[in-house]
């Protein structure tokens, strides 16, 4: 039996950082996914071969071209009672007893000393996998991603949210119940929705340490949220949100971020207090605005107007928290000279940057912008944004961009 499925990165409009203090944030789904193609080896036939593979759980990144094998063996012994197969139960957390076995499994492969950030996503992968199915089924995984690792654009969440989807539809705990028009892809239910997103949050939590939940909320359900202390309203966006992305290709790391924003709040309470309170009401106030008609030329450009300056609002308080960055203020002065907002999204510190793209901009124009953010060896693209969350295709499909088993 062979899943494949995809999930989107996201980019967040407004409330980075102060959703983890219980702000309101805004994020939408975009059109670069992480693909995930998961096969179940029959015990039998696994436990018949010999050699390498047989009666393993087998991971192939193929983005940062690593793959690795876990025989089930040792997955029991090593994880022993945290290792019942519990997929279509309640999601629980990853026990820290839990947590020191599988970094103590992650020990005995070599991973280079410059891919040790993979670290985060193999034990997320461990516990999902070793949670939802058990220690002793035998499978392949084969993972490919569109996002840029560590950037901002939720490969994480991606990650985390692909990977329940798969290991849960193998359990047989979730299956699609319509397909996207046009499309060889599959959608499931809200019930089955709610599960992955339980899951893929248990995920988040090893990656991040304490996420909000907005980056796996919107990487399941798609479209554009709003997202407060968990709660989630859909929003409809009358008008396209047209954002151009630029990936400064600095790297960082969400969890150290979200940890030096918590650091700064317990250092000068009231004032970070303040500053989340400011956030909140920028979130509120923009979701509302992206909600609303507009009909004509004058309309859309006072919609954008009001969008435009809220995200500029909103990158001023960023900057209080701590998370821009050197590259991100050249982004920002880089697009105001043609006249564009930009503000950092995701946890920042580098990362992605986001330029508001109105209607009205002429191709000319946004070809100099691109072309002199490229000058400074920044990586640009355009992306839709508000499509679908999770998806899947079952069988013999050839929507299916990643690659497989
Ligand atoms: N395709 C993937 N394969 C393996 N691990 C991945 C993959 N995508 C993400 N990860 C894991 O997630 C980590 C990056 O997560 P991090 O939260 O720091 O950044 P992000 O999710 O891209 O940005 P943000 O959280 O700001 O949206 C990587 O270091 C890796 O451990
Ligand atoms: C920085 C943060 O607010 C968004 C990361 O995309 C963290 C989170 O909400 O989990
Ligand atoms: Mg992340």
């Amino acid at each position: 039996m062979e899943v494949r499925v995809r999930a989107p990165g996201k980019i967040i409009l407004a409330g980075e950082h102060a959703v983890v203090h219980g702000s309101a944030a805004v994020a939408a789904a975009i059109n670069l996914y992480t693909s995930c193609s998961l096969r179940l080896l029959s015990l039998v036939a696994a436990g018949g071969q010999e050699g390498a593979g047989a009666g393993a759980v087998e991971l192939d990144l193929r983005d940062p071209g690593l793959a690795f094998s876990w025989p089930c063996a040792r997955l029991c012994e090593a994880l022993g009672e945290g290792c019942g197969a519990a997929g279509t139960g309640k999601p629980r957390p990853c026990s820290p007893d839990q947590l020191a076995a599988i970094a103590r499994l992650l020990e005995e492969h070599e991973i280079p000393d410059a891919k040790i950030w993979l670290s985060a996503g193999l034990s997320a992968f461990l516990f999902l996998y070793t949670s939802i199915l058990g220690c002793s089924r035998p499978g392949k995984v084969v993972v490919s991603s569109d996002l840029p690792m560590g950037s901002g654009l939720g490969s994480s969440a991606a990650f985390c949210v692909s990977m329940s989807g798969a290991l849960l539809t193998a359990a047989g705990a979730v299956a699609a119940i319509s397909g996207v028009e046009g499309t060889g892809w599959e959608l499931f239910g809200k019930d089955d929705l709610e599960l992955v997103n339980q899951w893929a949050f248990q995920g988040e939590k090893i990656i991040h340490g304490k996420p909000s939940g907005i980056d796996n909320a919107v990487s399941t359900y798609g479209s554009m949220i709003k997202f407060k202390k968990g709660e989630l309203t859909s929003l409809k966006s009358s008008n396209p949100v047209k954002m151009l992305i630029t990936d400064t290709r600095v790297g960082r790391n969400t969890k150290a971020l979200v940890a030096g924003v918590s650091e700064r709040a317990s250092r000068h309470p009231d004032a970070m207090a303040s500053v989340f309170h400011a956030v909140n009401s920028i979130s509120e106030e923009l979701s509302s605005i992206v909600e609303l008609a507009a009909d004509d030329e004058i309309a859309i450009t006072s919609k954008e107007a009001k969008l435009a300056e809220l995200m500029e609002m909103n990158q001023g308080l960023l900057q209080c928290m701590g998370v821009s960055h050197s590259s991100i203020e050249t982004v920002l002065q880089t697009t105001l000279k043609f006249n564009l907002v930009s503000k950092l999204t995701g946890a920042g510190g580098g990362g992605c940057v986001l330029t508001l793209i109105p209607t009205l901009l002429s191709n000319l124009v946004l070809e100099k912008v691109t072309a002199e953010l490229e000058s400074h060896g920044f990586r640009c693209f355009k992306v839709e944004v508000g499509g679908q969350g999770l998806q899947v295709c079952q069988g013999d499909c050839s929507c299916f961009n990643g690659d497989v088993v």
